[in-house]
């Protein structure tokens, strides 16, 4: 695993490492949960801060994270999905914890294993799947989602500006030909590329793997877990890669609330509790120079929140 100064390119670089890290406060006996542990950056950087009696629960879904786990007894590691958090938390016999980091999104390496079907490019099936023992691929979604459905997933997840004629182009095609590969899918789309088709294809594979993975789904009931599972004061930094996560992560830490919702009784809105104290007011971006060295660091938005005394 990487060390918080040598940190292995080879897996992935992690974003806004000093930054999130120092925003948990870390306490050398308190127990903290890295959501996202990858290739495992912002865990060492976690670990290297506790004592001997701290722990750190590491949260992946991708099997091949094992491959970054340090000998390391103060580490447990589960691969699941984050959405379980507490469940498992309970296994552990952990009731509370003090500080929760989430560094959402893929890794390089899942960007850079061509047959993993992330990147547009290379050749490969397309998969997507961060987790191999889910069974919804990119490719199920191509051929069998509706018209609709998929003119919604460009725009929202893609913000594909011309989501309604690509949708239609899908469903038209698909009739003539299958579709299994990144190739074959890029020439499918040739008719409808809009501007840079890098960008363009960049923008639909980003809808596909959020639908594939159901990232706002389990960022949501992540979110929604946080003032049951963290201490009074305890931490929750988690960076973002794309407005649809961090509107969520924004709202859910200033109103407690997963979208803004309109409070029908005026008089509940003035008396509701909100759990969280937000920490950064505004999101802490990475620096000029990290976004140079790291180009992946460009569109990362770090905040934090506390729970409430
Ligand atoms: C951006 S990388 C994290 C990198 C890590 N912070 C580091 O320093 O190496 C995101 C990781 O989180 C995992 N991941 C994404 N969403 C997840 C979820 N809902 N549950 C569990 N793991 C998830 C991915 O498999 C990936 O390995």
């Amino acid at each position: 695993m990487a060390a918080a100064n040598d940190i292995s390119e080879g897996y992935h670089v992690p974003v806004l490492f000093r930054e999130s890290v120092e925003a948990l406060d870390i306490k050398p006996d308190g127990i903290y949960v890295d959501c996202t542990f990858g290739g495992g950056g912002h865990s060492g950087g976690i670990l290297e801060r506790l004592g001997p009696s701290g722990r750190l629960i590491a949260f992946d879904q991708d099997a091949d994270a094992r491959q970054n786990l340090p000998d390391d007894e103060r580490l447990i590691f589960i691969p699941q999905n984050f959405r379980h958090l507490s469940r498992f938390l309970r296994l552990q016999k952990i009731a509370a914890v003090d500080g929760l980091l989430a560094d959402l999104g893929v890794s390089s390496h899942q960007f850079d294993e061509a047959e993993r079907g992330f990147s547009i490019r290379f050749d490969a099936a397309l998969d997507m799947r961060m987790d191999h023992r889910s069974t919804l691929t990119a490719k199920d979604i191509i051929a069998g989602y509706s018209e609709e459905a998929l003119h919604k997933l460009f725009e929202r997840y893609g913000e594909v500006t011309n989501a309604k004629t690509l949708a239609k182009t899908i469903v038209q095609q698909r009739e003539k030909m299958q579709v299994t590969t990144i190739s074959q899918f890029k020439a499918m789309l040739q008719p409808v590329v809009k501007g840079n088709p890098n960008k363009y294809f960049a923008q639909v594979f980003q809808a596909l793997r959020i639908e594939v993975n159901d990232e706002l789904g389990a960022l949501k009931e992540l979110l929604l877990q946080l003032p049951s599972v963290l201490k009074p004061g305890g931490r929750a930094a988690i960076i973002t890669f794309h407005s649809l996560e961090d509107r969520l992560v924004k709202n859910f830490f200033k109103d407690g609330l997963l979208e803004q919702e309109v409070d029908v009784n005026p008089f509940e809105s003035v008396s509701r509790e909100k759990p969280l104290q937000v920490i950064t007011k505004k999101p802490i971006l990475p620096s000029q120079e990290e976004m140079k060295i790291n180009p992946r660091a460009r569109s990362a938005k770090l905040r934090v929140a506390a729970k409430k005394l």
